[in-house]
């Protein structure tokens, strides 16, 4: 995997204008790995893949995320979102419990496997199983997949709600779902599949949806299923608001 410095992917992320605006209170910002708490293994997954210091998206979103927060994030692509959820997500997950307790879901197959790869290469040392449900792949892959045992689920919207609606995929102890590009999965006509699956979910599931601009159809998601979330923007700096309430 290539990686660019935190200079290179400063550059990206500043010279964009936010397209959903800038917002109110402050956002606490943690400027390395080591003060984010994270478990060792993590750390040393971190370490594996040549990450010195969190790009600004991660400074902002790793945190609030792991602490439990519903967040709005809208970032560009190449501001190290991937990274920034992956290790968030994998920080979330009890490691002594084997039901599946993260969900993330990405627009293409090409998207899925790319944050697949993040999750193995940063949780490499932390000995969890998580596996990829993606479609155009063999339903009987997926099943054996699945049958391995599965902390960690990443896939595309319609492979994943067919896995939950077949209940191959238990949902009962899921505890953070991440919805990534979520512009471009309504584009590509999958939201109600998204909708479905958050419906599946247990109330109170903690719900981040990262997305650089905000459809009619993607802003009703949020109304539906976010309790108080927040709004981060890492195009302008210290952008932390809460959206309207429900
Ligand atoms: N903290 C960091 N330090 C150095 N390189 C990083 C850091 N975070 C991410 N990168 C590198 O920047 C590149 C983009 O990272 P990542 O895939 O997380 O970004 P992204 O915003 O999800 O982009 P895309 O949408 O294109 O996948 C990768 O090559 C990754 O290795």
């Amino acid at each position: 995997m290539a990686h660019g410095t935190v200079a290179d992917i400063n550059d990206r992320v500043t010279s964009e204008p936010s397209p959903i605006g800038s917002g109110g209170a402050e956002v606490s910002i943690t400027e390395t790995f080591e003060n984010m708490m994270l478990k060792t293994e993590l750390l040393r997954g971190i370490r594996a893949l040549s990450l010195e210091y969190p790009s600004p998206f991660q400074q902002k979103v790793t945190l609030p995320i792991i602490n439990g927060h519903d967040i709005v994030v809208n970032a560009q692509s190449g501001s190290g979102k991937t990274i920034g959820f992956v290790i968030s997500a994998l920080q979330r997950i009890d490691t002594t419990k084997f039901s599946c307790q993260v969900l993330i879901l990405a627009p293409t197959r090409e998207a899925a496997q790319h944050i697949k790869n993040f999750v193995d290469g940063l949780s490499h040392f932390m000995g969890i199983k998580s596996c990829a449900l993606i479609g155009g792949s063999r339903m009987q892959d997926t099943v054996a997949a699945l049958e391995q045992g599965c902390q960690l689920a990443v896939g595309t919207p319609g492979r994943v709600l067919d896995c939950v609606q077949r209940i191959l995929l238990a949902t009962d102890d899921i505890r953070l779902v991440v919805v990534d590009g979520a512009d471009e999965i309504s584009w590509n006509g999958l939201i109600t599949f998204v909708s479905d699956i958050l419906q599946s979910l247990s109330k109170g599931t903690q719900f981040v949806l990262v997305s650089p601009s905000m459809p009619d159809n993607v802003v009703e998601l949020t109304r539906k299923f976010m309790l108080k979330p927040l709004r981060i923007s890492v195009w302008n700096e210290n952008s932390v608001q809460l959206l309207e309430e429900k």
